[in-house]
């Protein structure tokens, strides 16, 4: 076989290489020089079950968050609630105030370490910020903002509790056991893991992070066959048109198996549980009613920024859907700019490889808010030199029985993607639209009055419009089938 093409993905540099390393870190994550942190046994998850503790240095922060789990914190805005409820929830605010502002300089020394800081740092700040009375001004105290600051800027991650700490990093093994009897590591699967962190300590909540876990790691089957067609593209013969449309159909299989996987959170988490006592804990500043987070002791460090805008965590952040949107090349529709505002009734045309359609504001943020590896294999993706939607539209125009067979399998494909948002809009009808205008019902008309407004996502989104617009432009991806003359 001719050697590798210089563009092909496997000779491509690490990520680090491309976006530099974040000052100081010691990287771990990588296995091999094609790595994007992305393995190839779990995926967009990590093998090895993340951090559950801190070094004992920062044992004062792991502290904190203990006692706020303990304590079971209520929501600030929860209705009724009691006096010793509030008074809880103001002595535990005040020991975090009262936190010694730790140094971050050693925690660079890994990056799992750093993962697991950004995590309780920013479970810490959520319980914070989410258990003040609905009228107080959000001020987040220097013993939280100045480390949350300094471990944000090295892992290149917003300030704020995001995908990576709910659902990526925020895994145990049932048993607790990592390696079997012979010493082998064992791997998570979709049946040997918990949770390590919740907000509420409800089994719904467990379930409702668990639902996207076990999705990145059925992932694992669509990455590995991308892969697989990345590679027979290359080759680009006869031989390999045939094996990338068995692929393809493979492809939808794995597609299907998300969808259902999905309306399984059904099974494990209520609606009304989910809406009322687990997603106000999420929210961020766009959906904080207007109140600006101050992130007190800036001036502490002189190299810290303020942080330009802070969406709340949603599966929105994960890398998979997205992935799979930018391998098929059904991104250019789904997410072209100006989803948000209305879909667009212009399906963008084709263009040649290595070439993008603008993309949307949505997509940016979101990438924004996944671990850099991550968001660099996703570029990666994105300059495939050789999009597989191209491959589909040649050989569907040069006909031929090979070409009607993967324009078919191609579309079939884009329609599993089109049928996951359906199920997905099904989920958030029940999850969020449904349980919203029951609350709106029960209210009195000046409330009724105040949440009249678009129903906004965790993201900050219009989400109805927004959601059904991405879902729309996906059908617009599927390839025109040529009448036989
Ligand atoms: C109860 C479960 C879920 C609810 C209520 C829900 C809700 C939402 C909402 C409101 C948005 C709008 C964007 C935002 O404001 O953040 C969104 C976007 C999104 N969600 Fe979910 N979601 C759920 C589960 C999932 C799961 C498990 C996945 C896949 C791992 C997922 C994948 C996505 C994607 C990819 C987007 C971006 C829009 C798109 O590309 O279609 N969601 N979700």
């Amino acid at each position: 076989m001719d050697a590798l093409d210089s563009n092909h993905f496997l000779l491509l540099p690490r990520p680090d290489v491309v976006n530099g390393p974040p000052a100081g870190v010691v990287d771990t994550t990588t296995l091999a020089a094609h790595d994007f942190d992305v393995d190839t046994r779990t995926g967009f998850m990590p093998p090895q079950q993340p951090l559950r503790r801190l070094p004992a240095d920062w044992e004062p922060w792991e502290q904190v968050l203990d006692s706020a789990l303990a304590s079971r914190l209520q929501l600030g805005c929860k209705a009724g609630l009691t006096e010793f409820e509030k008074n809880t929830s103001e002595r535990w605010r005040a020991t975090v105030r009262e936190l010694p502002i730790l140094s971050t300089s050693d925690l660079t020394q890994s990056e799992s370490v750093l993962r697991r800081a950004h995590l309780v740092l920013a479970w810490i700040m959520h319980f914070y910020i989410h258990s003040l009375p609905p009228s107080s001004p959000i001020r987040i105290p220097p013993p939280i903002t100045v480390p949350l600051l300094q471990v944000s800027a090295h892992l290149q991650l917003p300030p704020i509790l995001t995908y990576s700490d709910d659902v990526l990093y925020n895994w145990k093994f049932i048993d607790g056991k990592e390696t079997d009897d012979d010493g082998n590591a064992i791997m998570p699967t979709i049946s040997n893991i918990d949770t390590q962190v919740l907000f509420t300590g409800t089994r719904d909540e467990a379930e409702f992070f668990l639902t996207s876990a076990r999705m990145e790691l059925k992932g694992v089957e669509a990455l590995d066959l991308m892969q697989h067609m990345m590679d027979e593209a290359f080759v680009g013969d006869d031989i390999a048109v045939r094996r990338i449309t068995e692929y393809l159909r493979e492809l939808s299989v794995v597609i299907n198996d998300l969808s259902v996987m999905l309306m399984k959170v059904k099974e494990g988490c209520s609606p009304q549980v989910f809406y009322n006592d687990i997603r106000p804990w999420f929210r961020g500043e766009d959906s904080t009613s207007g109140s600006k987070w101050e992130f007190e002791g800036m001036e502490l460090d002189p190299s810290l920024t303020a942080p330009t805008e802070l969406s709340g965590a949603s599966a929105g952040q994960s890398s998979l859907i997205h992935a799979l949107d930018i391998f098929l090349g059904v991104d250019q529709f789904s997410h072209s700019r100006g989803e948000s505002d209305e879909p667009s009734s212009s399906p963008p045309t084709m263009l040649p490889p290595g070439q993008q359609q603008p993309k949307s504001a949505f997509l940016k943020r979101m990438q924004s808010y996944m671990p850099r590896h991550h968001r660099a294999f996703l570029t990666h993706l994105a300059n495939n030199p050789r999009p597989i939607r191209n491959i589909v539209a040649l050989q569907a125009r040069d006909g031929g029985e090979a070409g009607k067979q993967i324009l078919q399998a191609y579309n079939t494909a884009v329609q599993a993607l089109k049928e996951f948002r359906d199920k997905h809009m099904i989920i958030v009808a029940l999850y969020i639209i449904g349980p919203a205008r029951r609350n709106v019902l029960g209210q009195t008309s000046r409330e009724k009055k105040e949440d009249s407004g678009a129903l906004k996502g965790t993201g900050g989104t219009d989400l109805v419009k927004f959601l059904k617009g991405v879902r729309d432009k996906t059908k617009d991806a599927i390839l025109p089938v040529e009448r036989e003359p």
